[in-house]
């Protein structure tokens, strides 16, 4: 099973916004964005006079104007990169909401053990999974790193469908084979059960994307607690050989943090329990990282290992405010997590609005004892940088960077189209049908007024917008979703 190909060359027209650095956006106006078969960025022609220059456009490119779709954007929307999700568990999607006062560990085997393992049963598997590659395709997430279960069918089912639903994916068979941390009915046989049934779920992968074009496999050892030495050690050699990224969590709750220093008592700290079993690489996606110590963040800045930061999950289920600002001054790569369901939305969209109020939580006087107020101050995230953090930084963190998070030649073409609500000025009368006028199409809580700047518009987007402004979704060019 191929991924599918797009049969025609595209060219996308109107106004484009993307991540030049992590605090800097660019405005790209009356742009052409040409988008291969392949669904590769093959030109980026800024200021595009269309009437006059598609034909000139074309012959550049050597394309025949009859094998090409033309895509326009309408007064007020724009193009953006896909959003990057680096940590969402897929068969926790139905618990979406529904954690109540826990915390991690507690939380994990009230809620999530049960959920997980119940997805055994196939039918429920589709169910659970096709929703939740189709709900976060249309909240704008064109690539997600997965965490499947333990089971080897439903996890090969969660890549079968992301390929067939065309989202980009990293999806893990979960490795847990330490039975005093897990229930009797889910839990690894052994580590060499457990290695055995990873590769199984590897080799399914690269039998349905032999190239990894979209979906790829990832070594997922949940976390340090579910597991042996000897899976952990099985693990990074695998890592090794194989080059496959590797995610799992670090440093989320106190008690987690407890609880691996009494399993692991040789090892000087969390982050080094990883890196003694070789586990800390530059393709390394660490979720959470709340209470890393000094010594742990130079650990990570030195492997080249990333970190997922999941404001939603960290407030939810209460484990604390991870330092982004801290970690990306020490050379540490970020992006953000949905972290379904420790976070209860499946929108990339929420979790950076969440990490620009977590960092302004980290601002405040009574935070950090010992931290001076400049740096205290230094710890907010702007519009810009929680922007870059859900694309380019995300990117990076899933080892994506040359590929997608931005409008670049030589990129592939992974995009939402935004839309935002045009407050009409005949509108400020009541009328009859009132929000109906233009066909009924919901654009949400964004109101526009037409007085805003784009940087305003953008800004009243990452803290009102949501589903209801993606109005459409592709994924290397092909599109994914089309909001009805
Ligand atoms: O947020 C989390 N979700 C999980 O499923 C999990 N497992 C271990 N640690 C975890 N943290």
């Amino acid at each position: 099973m191929a991924p599918p190909k797009n049969e025609r060359n595209q060219v996308f027209l109107g106004s484009f916004i993307h991540s030049k650095k992590l605090d800097e956006l660019e405005y790209l106006h009356n742009t052409a964005v040409c988008v291969d078969k392949s669904g590769k960025i093959v030109a980026v022609e800024a200021e595009h006079d269309v009437e006059k220059n598609l034909d000139t456009l074309y012959s550049k490119l050597g394309w025949d104007a009859s094998n090409v779709d033309v895509h326009s954007t309408k007064e007020g929307q724009f193009f953006f990169p896909g959003f990057i999700d680096t940590h969402i568990h897929a068969p926790q999607y139905p618990n979406a909401g529904i954690f109540g006062k826990s915390t991690l560990l507690d939380w994990l085997n009230t809620y999530t053990f049960p959920m997980e393992a119940s997805l055994k049963d196939l039918t429920k598997a589709r169910r659970v999974y096709g929703r939740c590659v189709r709900k976060t395709l249309s909240h704008g997430t064109t690539t997600a790193a997965y965490y499947a279960t333990i089971d080897v069918p439903a996890t090969n089912l969660l890549a079968d469908l992301c390929l067939a639903l065309g989202q980009r994916a990293f999806v893990g068979r979960v490795c847990m084979d330490n039975p005093d941390m897990a229930p009797a009915d889910y839990v690894d046989e052994s580590a060499d059960a457990s290695l055995a049934l990873t590769r199984e779920s590897i080799a399914h992968i690269r039998a349905i994307d032999p190239d990894y074009a979209l979906v790829s496999p990832v070594l997922t050892p949940r976390f340090a607690p579910s597991c042996t030495r000897d899976s952990l050690r099985q693990l990074g050699a695998l890592a090794a050989e194989t080059g496959l990224p590797v995610q799992t969590h670090l440093s989320e709750n106190v008690r987690e943090i407890e609880l691996v220093a009494s399993l692991f008592p040789e090892a000087d700290g969390y982050a080094a329990v990883y890196d003694g079993f070789g586990l800390l690489t530059p393709r390394t996606i660490l979720a959470h990282a709340v209470h890393l110590s000094e010594a742990e963040a130079g650990l990570l800045a030195r492997r080249g290992s990333k970190v997922s930061h999941c404001p939603c999950s960290n407030s939810a289920i209460t484990s604390g405010e991870a330092r982004v600002r801290w970690l990306l001054d020490r050379g540490v790569g970020v992006g953000l997590g949905t972290d379904v369901s420790g976070g209860y939305s499946p929108s990339v969209l929420e979790a950076a609005r969440l990490a620009l109020l977590v960092s302004r939580h980290l601002a405040m006087p009574h935070q950090q004892p010992g931290v001076s107020d400049a740096d205290r101050e230094r710890a907010k995230l702007s519009v810009e940088e929680v922007l870059y953090l859900a694309t380019r930084g995300g990117a990076e963190v899933v080892g994506l960077e040359r590929r997608v998070g931005a409008f670049e030649v030589g990129m592939e073409f992974d995009a939402q189209l935004i839309g935002l609500g045009l407050v009409e000025e005949a509108s400020a009368g009541i009328k009859e049908n009132e929000g109906q006028e233009d066909g009924g199409e919901d654009d949400g809580n964004v109101d526009v007024f037409g007085w805003e700047t784009w940087e305003e518009k953008v800004a009243k987007w990452v803290f009102n917008g949501d589903d209801r402004n993606t109005k459409r979704v592709w994924v290397k060019g092909r599109l994914v979703h089309t909001r009805v």
